[in-house]
């Protein structure tokens, strides 16, 4: 699904990622683990073809396709989505037009249908208040969340979905993701493939994830299963990761 080959990325003068490399699979979900500032947001977005993350060497492939030049816009045409994790507050724009305009390419986008996927995830009271404005971290997570749910995107990237999130509306969350990841169906059926940062790790007890990465100072340093990764990293730090690789 998606293929990431010894990408450099810099902002203005600063490299923010080097030689990243990365292949997830259709029908396979990975997490990336990784310190603060290790640059696991700025994968993400370059993934997404987010305006200043310039591209300095490597390439990104999408369902075989070279998609490294094209513009965010054309990304999620494609079929590539991400729920941010501090996207911005539109002043003027409400959440049921944003969720219109997601909704787009969809068989299925009356109303009817907007509304039951705002109440999946507890927002339906949400539909006419501004995207974002005033609210709460856990609010903002759901709402990126709702608006994937309208895109049905084929390559879907989370930006610490679980943070912030309480112990109620997590289970919201989690199965809106098993859904968007289309967990319920057999492992040669789902057609999507997952890609999501955690710091915690509680999405792990929804969703069953594939493979672990850690990221460190702005590289993929290792890889494996993600339960392993987790206890490792929570029991040794993730200076045993750089101790282990020797
Ligand atoms: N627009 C920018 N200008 C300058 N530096 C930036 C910019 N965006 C990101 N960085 C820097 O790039 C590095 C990686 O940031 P990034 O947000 O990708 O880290 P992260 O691993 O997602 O961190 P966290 O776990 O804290 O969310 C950081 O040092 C950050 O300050």
């Amino acid at each position: 699904m998606i293929e990431v080959t010894g990408l450099t990325v810099r902002i203005g003068e600063k490299r923010i990622l080097r030689d990243v490399n990365l292949r997830i699979e259709a029908g396979t979900v990975a997490v990336l683990f990784g310190p603060n500032g290790c640059g696991k947001t700025s994968l993400l977005k370059t993934i997404m073809g987010v305006e200043h993350y310039r591209v300095e060497s490597g390439r990104i492939l999408f369902r075989g396709e070279d998609i490294t030049g094209l513009a965010i816009d054309e990304r999620a045409r494609l079929g590539i989505g991400m729920a941010f994790q501090r996207p911005p507050a539109v002043r003027g724009v409400k959440l049921r037009e944003i969720l219109r305009i997601c909704m787009e390419k969809r068989r299925h986008r009356d109303e009817d249908e907007l509304f039951g996927l705002a109440r999946q995830l507890n927002l339906a009271d949400f539909l006419d208040r501004d995207i974002n404005l005033g609210f709460s971290g856990g609010e903002i997570k759901r709402s990126e969340l709702l608006q994937l749910m309208g895109q049905e995107p084929s390559f879907i990237m989370l930006d610490e979905p679980d943070s912030g999130v309480d112990l109620v509306n997590i289970n919201l969350v989690g199965r809106a993701i098993n859904d968007l990841l289309e967990k319920e169906k057999a492992a040669a059926q789902r057609g999507r493939a997952g890609l999501i940062v955690t710091h915690s790790g509680y999405v792990l007890d929804y969703v069953n994830a594939d493979r672990a990465y850690v990221m460190l100072d702005g590289t993929v340093y290792c890889s494996g299963n993600p339960r392993d990764l987790l206890e490792d990293i929570r029991t040794k730090g993730y200076e045993g990761c750089v101790q282990c690789r020797g």
